[in-house]
């Protein structure tokens, strides 16, 4: 972050002052960057004050002349708002790098918005608000070893990232890790259900799972074992864990699961395509003939 500090681009400007916003800015406070070096335009009342309450930052209503400074900004919008925040932000963001986190919408699309081909995109999730997130990134071509260096150190405040090589590969990690928290919650909340329903108080059900959902990420996380392994060592022959197993493989529970990855994938894709420009050459194609 210092490395702009010296030039009179030295602000980072986030389009969009939501969730996600709030969790990069977090990771950037957090790492020491002044609050009066982050610019925010964000419309809804509401979202400005928890931005003026959660970091002291007090957010432009609309786009304005306090965006010119920035040297980075990060589009922070809704993917079906993209578009319209460009056409309204652009005239004072020109000179910027541009770093999307909307799902789906493809760098064809937001470069000629923002008028640029500086455009990175970005696909983090929620555990960054912690300082625990992981994001995907791709970088169009034009984009410098040193600018992705800045992006990285943005990043970088909120958790892990990934660099894509292929662009399609974004829409799979939004399916993987972007959506990914949500998949947690989703089997913390009928673990605790279960628990509840076996006896336990919820408070006590709650605990349990999360705690096992932490410790067991965790022991992935440093293990140089693969899951297939971590499962195994669980597993004791003819035990309480081998009836659970089979009982989801009966029900083809990674099956479903497995498609719903390509559900949220397929999703990213058609955000992309509904949201954003058409592939080149394919707007001229005539209607097709019956
Ligand atoms: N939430 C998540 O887990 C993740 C989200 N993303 C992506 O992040 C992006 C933002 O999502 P999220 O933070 O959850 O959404 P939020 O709705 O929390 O934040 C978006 C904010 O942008 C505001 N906004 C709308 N139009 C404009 C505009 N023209 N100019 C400035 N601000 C505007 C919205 O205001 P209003 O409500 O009034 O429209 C809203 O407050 C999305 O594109 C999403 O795909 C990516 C990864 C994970
Ligand atoms: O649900 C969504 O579309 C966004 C993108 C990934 C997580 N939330």
């Amino acid at each position: 972050m210092a490395a702009s500090t010296e030039s009179s681009f030295d602000t980072i400007a986030f389009i969009g002052g939501g969730n996600m916003a709030s969790a990069i800015i977090g990771g950037l406070i957090r790492q020491g960057m002044p609050a009066a070096r982050i610019a925010v335009a964000e419309p809804w009342d509401e979202a400005r004050a928890a931005l003026l309450q959660a970091h002291g930052i007090t957010a432009l209503a609309e786009p304005g002349a306090a965006l010119e400074r920035a040297r980075l900004v990060v589009w922070a919008v809704k993917p079906q708002m993209l578009r319209q925040a460009a056409a309204a932000a652009g005239s004072f963001t020109r000179h910027a790098m541009h770093l999307s986190v909307a799902a789906g919408v493809r760098s064809d699309s937001i470069a000629e918005w923002v008028g640029s081909q500086r455009v990175v995109r970005a696909m983090p999730n929620t555990p960054a608000l912690i300082g625990r997130g992981m994001t995907a990134l791709f970088a169009r071509a034009a984009i410098t070893a040193a600018e992705r260096a800045d992006v990285e150190q943005v990043i970088a405040t909120t958790g892990e990232y990934l660099w894509m090589d292929d662009e399609a590969q974004l829409d799979a990690a939004t399916a993987l890790s972007g959506s990914g928290p949500a998949y947690v919650y989703f089997f913390l909340q009928a673990m605790t259900q279960a628990g509840s329903d076996m006896g336990l108080t919820r408070d006590q059900a709650h605990q349990l799972a999360v705690a096992t959902f932490a410790g067991a990420a965790e022991l992935a996380h440093r293990s140089a074992e693969p899951p297939e392994l971590l499962r195994r060592r669980v597993t004791s022959k003819g035990g309480t864990t081998h009836a659970a197993i089979t009982s989801m493989q009966h029900s083809r529970i990674d099956w479903h699961f497995m498609r719903a990855l390509h559900a949220a994938r397929d999703r990213a894709r058609a955000l992309g395509d509904e949201f954003g420009n058409a592939p080149s050459g394919l707007a001229e194609l005539p209607a097709a003939r019956s």
